[in-house]
């Protein structure tokens, strides 16, 4: 599990979203602290604002008040590039609907993050087979996202999300479009990951799922509510 270095905490967080002159409170006062290496899972109703943290955490969205702090820095009053600067090197992101471009192979797809990055290209070469041999996908590095299945569309969203070494992942929903052995195997993939050391923080409504998690965390109207430590023993881990 983690050790004591935080790499998330948020005090005070308030998220307020305004349409047509109603405001609408997502986050209402989130304290929460993630230690490096550990793995969260955030669950709650639709709409108590699951999303709208992960999308603070991600980096993707200020908060309107409180502090949020990625490691040592108190990021919420950055601007959009600052952020964009720190999310690309230190996050992965993998989303319910694997967000693949579908123009580009399975090998072009997990190599962009490492283009943004700026590594050389013989690097980037090392780097995208590795990960896809992992991943066991690398006998479909020249097919299309649409070529594939579900399972095989999330594995090369993981590749894509780990390919730069980030510290953090971030997953929202990863198993909400993967039948149960798909899920399973997606979930034994972040668990893998984890354990070598990556925090991962997951959005989900599975139960099953959150059991892969060290700590759950339950939102409800924008509040947490109650957190649980998974044993070893319920753990799948
Ligand atoms: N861009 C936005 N503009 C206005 N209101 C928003 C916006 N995004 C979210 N909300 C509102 O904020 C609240 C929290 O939404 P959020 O999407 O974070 O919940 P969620 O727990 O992720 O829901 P779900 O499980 O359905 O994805 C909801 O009342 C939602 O309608």
């Amino acid at each position: 599990m983690g050790n004591n270095k935080s790499i998330i905490t948020t005090k005070g967080l308030k998220k307020f979203y305004y349409t047509d002159e109603i405001e609408t409170t997502a986050l209402n006062n989130v304290n929460l602290q993630i230690a490096e290496g550990e793995f969260v899972a955030i669950m709650g109703p639709s709409g108590c604002g699951k999303s709208t943290l992960l999308n603070i955490i991600g980096l993707l969205d200020n908060p309107s008040e409180g502090e949020f702090y990625f490691y040592d820095e108190e990021v919420s009053k950055y601007s959009e590039r600052q952020r964009a600067e720190l999310r690309k090197r230190n996050i992965g992101f993998v989303f319910q609907s694997f967000n693949l471009i579908d123009e580009l192979t399975v090998y072009e797809n997990v190599e962009l993050p490492l283009i943004y990055l700026k590594y050389p290209s013989s690097e980037r070469k090392q780097r995208v087979e590795e990960v896809l041999e992992h991943m066991q996908i690398m006998h479909r590095k020249d097919h299309f996202p649409q070529q594939l299945s579900g399972g095989q569309q999330q594995r090369v969203a993981v590749a894509r999300a780990v390919v730069a070494k980030p510290n953090l992942i971030l997953a929202d929903e990863p198993t909400g479009n993967l039948d149960s052995t798909n899920g399973q195997e997606v979930m034994t993939l972040l668990s893998d990951l984890n354990a070598g050391g990556t925090t991962v923080i997951m959005v989900t409504h599975s139960a099953t799922d959150a059991e892969y998690a060290h700590r759950v965390v339950n939102l409800f109207d924008g509040q947490i509510v109650s957190e649980n430590i998974n044993s070893k023993e319920n753990s799948l881990v």
